[in-house]
């Protein structure tokens, strides 16, 4: 197997019961750029945006992050290098700034200021309890808190679904900057403005099957929305 940077799916297939949620995928999501993923209600992107950080496993097939499997990775680690932000914020501490910690006990006051910073967030948000956040305030601090471990992969998942302006801002400049770091994103959403702003490479799913995939100026289903 030749060396990939970034991801390859090599026919991935999830199955639950009867239905195939992931059916024989086949596809490269390159490292230091802006994947996005889409297609209708259903498709199976969210499923596939599980695989990349083991909160689910194929069933047949197998993912390989810079040719290694995903399955020789331990789960952990593998999870501090490639961060989640979910659509819906779920907050596991009390306090802020507790909950930076969460992936990173060591940080400092100086960078928790710094990542309040990055998604938008006062520097008095530090002492805020999380219970009474905002849903985009809630979101921003679970951006931060992924930052906080300095992922080489954030994976995205519908991260702007019905949040203010100001946080699907702060998020797209997130995920810009992490790719201008040589990060990777991989983004599933439903706003394709916002994939035509950012990505670079596109994925689109359609019953689970990779039905099209290359620049976003060349995929029909975007053009479409
Ligand atoms: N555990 C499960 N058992 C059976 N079906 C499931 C299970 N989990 C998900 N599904 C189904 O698999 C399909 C793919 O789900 P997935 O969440 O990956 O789709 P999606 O493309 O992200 O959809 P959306 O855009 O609505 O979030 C859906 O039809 C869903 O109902």
């Amino acid at each position: 197997m030749s060396t990939v940077p970034g991801f390859l799916l090599d026919r991935v297939t999830v199955t639950r019961g009867p239905t195939r949620l992931l059916d024989g995928v086949c596809a490269r999501l390159p490292a230091g750029a802006c994947t996005a993923v889409v297609g209708p209600s259903g498709a199976g992107k969210s499923t596939l945006l599980r695989l990349l950080n083991r909160l689910e496993d194929p069933s047949t097939g197998q993912i390989l992050l810079n040719s290694t499997p995903l399955a020789e990775l331990e789960v952990l680690a593998l999870r501090r290098r490639v961060g989640l932000v979910a659509q819906q914020p779920v907050l596991l501490t009390n306090h802020v700034a507790e909950e930076l910690r969460v992936g990173r006990a060591e940080l400092t006051e100086h960078r928790i200021q710094h990542l309040l910073d990055l998604v938008g967030l006062p520097a008095r948000f530090a002492q805020r309890r999380t219970s009474g956040l905002s849903g985009g305030e809630a979101q921003r601090v679970c951006l931060a808190r992924t930052l906080a471990v300095e992922p080489e992969v954030l994976l995205l998942d519908e991260p702007t679904a019905a949040l203010d302006a100001v946080t699907t801002a702060v998020i797209t400049e997130a995920a810009r900057n992490h790719t201008a770091a040589g990060g990777t994103v991989i983004l599933v959403s439903h706003d394709l403005p916002l994939v035509r702003g950012i990505a670079e490479h596109v994925l689109v799913l359609h019953h689970g099957r990779l039905v099209a995939h290359g620049h976003p100026d060349h995929i029909d289903y975007l053009e479409a929305g």
